[in-house]
């Protein structure tokens, strides 16, 4: 369970441009959660605090009981290694190596074995030697989501991944963060974008912050 209890975030040297205010949301195993609003209304923001990427300036991180705030930025980043898979805005994968690579760049001490399953849980085992700058964009994210997978996070926080999609792209990365959800991970996805509505189990829609 992750839980942020009344967490703000401005940016700037003096904190003076607000992305986020006063926010709260509990996420649970089992759960896709849809964080929606408008541009600049701190969804990745959000996403960055409950991945532990970001540090809230006050309002707690409870991340399985234990406040994380109050632990130190090693401990932190250890949690993070450990139980979160973060899938960015854009696949960020290397073209010229295969889909396996890619994977197992995730981790140290990998194994072709372990990155194979993880593409197979995407449904790209088949694919798994092929170079990602031959596959579909479609297909980059769901390397990317198997790249997130490959340490067996307990959640998996998704930035905007597949608004550039097209319809049948798109549902099937839905579709996949569904079936993690449904494997009893917290998924967590920041979108603009609506086909994603049926496929999540709620939605948290942020205000603009200013
Ligand atoms: N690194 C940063 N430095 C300064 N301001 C930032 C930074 N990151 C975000 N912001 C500002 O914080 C606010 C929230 O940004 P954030 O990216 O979280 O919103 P968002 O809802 O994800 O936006 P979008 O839908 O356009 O991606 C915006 O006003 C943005 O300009």
């Amino acid at each position: 369970m992750i839980e942020l209890r009344n967490v703000s975030k401005s940016y700037g040297r003096s904190g003076t441009m607000p992305a986020l205010a006063q926010t709260s949301v509990l996420f649970e195993r089992g759960q896709f959660v849809w964080i929606s609003g408008p541009s600049g209304s701190g969804k990745s923001t959000l996403l960055g605090i409950g991945a532990l990427l970001l540090r809230s300036d006050s309002g707690d991180v409870i991340f399985d009981g234990k406040k994380v705030d109050a632990e130190g930025s090693s401990e932190r980043d250890r949690l993070r290694r450990r139980s979160v898979g973060i899938v960015p805005q854009s696949s960020r994968l290397f073209p010229e190596l295969t889909a396996s690579q890619n994977v197992m760049l995730a981790r140290r001490r990998s194994s072709v074995v372990d990155a194979v399953s993880a593409l197979d849980r995407v449904g790209l085992g088949e694919f798994a030697h092929r170079k990602t700058k031959t596959l579909s964009g479609g297909q980059q994210q769901r390397v990317s989501i198997a790249r997130a997978l490959a340490k067996k996070p307990a959640a998996v926080f998704a930035d905007e991944v597949s608004s550039s999609l097209d319809d049948q792209n798109a549902e099937s990365v839905y579709r996949l963060l569904r079936a993690l959800a449904d494997d009893g991970r917290i998924v967590v996805a920041a979108s603009h974008d609506h086909r994603i509505e049926a496929f999540v189990t709620s939605r948290l829609m942020l205000e603009s912050a200013t």
